[in-house]
């Protein structure tokens, strides 16, 4: 099946490509990451209070990609087949969109309706390196990833990412924009997985 893939930026590169998988591929991965994952919800500390994520997530990957997540280490769990296979599909089609790359590790992220969301924020810890590439899947509920620009040079924007998608941010995306998965009035199960390769700290 041919991948449709959409230029939204050329610099920083910003790729939307759809359909990824095809169904009922898709359909299946999503029914089988939200029954077979260990989701769990971790509690950060913001101003001195413990605050419950606002969603589900599972941090996975080889064994030697630990992650340094808003003041908190996370250690990966093993690949689970079917995330690997989609890693694997996902590495065969960046050079299409001209950003090759691999990965060591994913952030699978479970949104069980419109209420659960992700605040503002860059992917840059220092393990992801000076111009990561991060590839978002997206299955489920279609929701808008808001970017904004953090000089403000240009207005935010919203890129809708539908069930079955791939969002590639190519090298200097975590520079200058951030991103966020806002609250909306959207019913409906999502599961992302932003797919990294984190490096050894220290
Ligand atoms: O759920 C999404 O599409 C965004 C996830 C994200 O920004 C992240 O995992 O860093
Ligand atoms: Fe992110």
């Amino acid at each position: 099946m041919p991948i449709d893939i959409e230029m939204l930026l050329p610099d920083p590169p910003l790729w939307l490509a759809a359909p990824l998988m095809g169904e009922p591929d898709a359909a299946r991965l999503l029914a089988t990451l939200d029954a077979e994952l260990p989701w769990q919800r971790p509690t950060l500390r913001l101003y001195g209070r413990e605050h419950a994520i606002p969603r589900c997530q599972v941090w996975m990957g080889d064994p030697e990609a630990s992650y340094r997540y808003s003041g908190r280490d996370f250690y990966p769990e093993p690949w689970h087949p079917a995330v690997a296979d989609l890693r694997d599909r996902v590495v065969d089609a960046l050079p299409t969109a001209g950003v090759p790359g691999r990965f060591n590790s994913v952030l699978l992220n479970r949104y069980a309706n419109g209420d659960e969301k992700m605040g503002w924020h860059s992917d840059d810890e220092p393990e992801l390196g000076v111009a990561p590439l991060i590839a978002a899947v997206s299955l489920g509920c279609e929701r808008p990833l808001r970017f904004r620009w953090k000089d403000r040079r240009a207005e935010a924007f919203n890129v809708w990412l539908p069930h079955d998608s791939l969002l590639v941010m190519g090298p200097g995306t975590q520079r200058v924009l951030q991103h966020a998965l806002l609250p909306r009035r959207l019913p409906g199960l999502r599961i992302s997985l932003t797919f990294r390769d984190t490096r050894p700290s220290g």
